[in-house]
């Protein structure tokens, strides 16, 4: 099997990455503007041929993959167009779906193309951050042109399963309603909340001192790349718009049931959010990972990690991260131990307590 990417940074590489892991004996081809990426995808045997041109090199892909900017996605359709082989599903990642749709069928691509979006990601962008896992377990999204793809669209469906990821079929104009709602307003929200502390902080810059979890929790995408929000927000102008509007009337009925001193619709306000928000599912791929982490009181003196640590290596359990926390819960302070999985958390803990010391099992 043969695939290609127009652009191999975070989504690119990632899904180049878990193509290599899970079809190793797939041809890989690469275009990427960005030279030193192309180098070390290649060097990291991931890319096979990476090329600074877009030529006969991508003929005869099964897949071929945009995953730059949304509007340059577009742009790369006709580009492809000449390398595209009757059975070629040619794809993109982008965040935004209509116009990349409009853009394909003004093309006459309509049998070829089929949108992707694998609701997965970070603030982090750049070949140097991708990693197979990050589509593992994320909903992909599939948006087929026209329902003469069926055949096409399942495979791809299939093919997305096989790297781990959870298929989600879905209309482009549905896909840029609900991300616009889901995605692209919460990144909105972000950014202004963070620009508003900017320009609202004192002199000696106490409110970025002092911001705790809660500002840090809810603006941590406002650190994602820029000009890939510019392309998205640019795309998606209609749906935001709307949206941006109802949103703004749900701040006004907050400031509303503030300035009244409504004490019930106030406790409804957050009762609600908590209710609904413990609803959603943590399956899926996200910044918000499961972490499988124990807490170990310790006694303040030399080499106490060090033996803590040996402890669990001669029991064969492995660490993914440690450190000393203090926070509210453990106000003097205890060693935080991260691990792979739910099995090696259990297992340490129980080590570690026939060891006699005590320890806090947290999520
Ligand atoms: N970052 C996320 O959380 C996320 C999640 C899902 C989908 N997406 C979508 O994936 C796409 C890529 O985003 P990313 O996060 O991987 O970005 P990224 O910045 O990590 O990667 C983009 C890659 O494209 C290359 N590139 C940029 N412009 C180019 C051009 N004109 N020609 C050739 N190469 C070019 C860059 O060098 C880089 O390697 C976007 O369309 C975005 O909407 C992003
Ligand atoms: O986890 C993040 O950092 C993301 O922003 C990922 C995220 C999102 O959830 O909004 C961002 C853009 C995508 O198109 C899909 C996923």
């Amino acid at each position: 099997m043969k695939i290609g990417f127009i652009g191999l940074g975070l989504i690119g590489g990632s899904i180049a990455k878990a193509i290599r892991l899970y079809y190793p004996g797939s041809e890989i081809v690469a275009f990427d503007k960005n030279r030193e990426t192309l180098a070390l995808a290649t060097a990291e045997s991931v890319v096979d041929t990476a090329v600074t041109v877009i030529d006969d090199n991508f003929r005869d892909c099964s897949y071929i993959f945009l995953c730059t900017p949304v509007i340059h996605n577009s742009a790369y359709l006709s580009q492809v167009k000449p390398f595209l082989s009757e059975n070629t599903v040619l794809t993109d990642v982008g965040s935004v779906k209509t116009p990349i749709h409009e853009d394909a069928a003004k093309l006459g691509l309509d049998t070829f193309f089929i949108g992707g979006h694998p609701m997965t990601g970070s603030e982090k962008s750049g070949y140097a951050n991708s990693k197979a896992v990050l589509i593992e377990n994320a909903y992909y999204i599939i948006s087929p042109s026209s329902d003469a793809q069926k055949k096409k669209a399942s495979e791809y469906a299939s093919f997305v399963q096989s790297l781990k990821a959870l298929p989600v079929v879905l209309d482009c104009r549905t896909h840029d309603y609900i991300t616009g709602t889901i995605s692209h307003l919460p990144h909105v929200i972000a950014s202004g909340l963070v620009n508003f502390v900017k320009d609202h902080d004192t002199k000696d810059e106490l409110m970025k001192l002092l911001a705790a979890g809660g500002f840090k929790d809810i603006t941590r995408i406002a650190s994602s790349s820029p000009t890939m929000w510019e392309h998205i927000l640019l795309s998606n102008r209609e749906n935001l718009s709307s949206i941006l509007e109802s949103y703004i009337e749900t701040l006004k009925e907050a400031k509303k049931m503030i300035d009244e001193g409504n004490a019930q619709e106030i406790y409804r306000f957050f009762d609600s959010s908590r209710n609904y928000r413990n609803s959603v599912p943590e399956i899926s791929a996200g910044p918000i990972k499961k972490m499988f982490a124990v807490y170990c009181d310790i006694i303040d003196e030399a080499g106490v990690v060090a033996t803590i640590a040996t402890i669990l290596a001669s029991n064969n359990i492995s660490i993914k991260n440690i450190g000393i926390v203090h926070n509210r819960e453990f106000e003097e302070g205890v060693l935080r131990i991260e691990f792979y999985d739910e099995a090696a958390q259990k297992n340490a803990a129980q080590v570690l307590r026939k060891h006699r010391y005590t320890v806090y099992e947290r999520a």
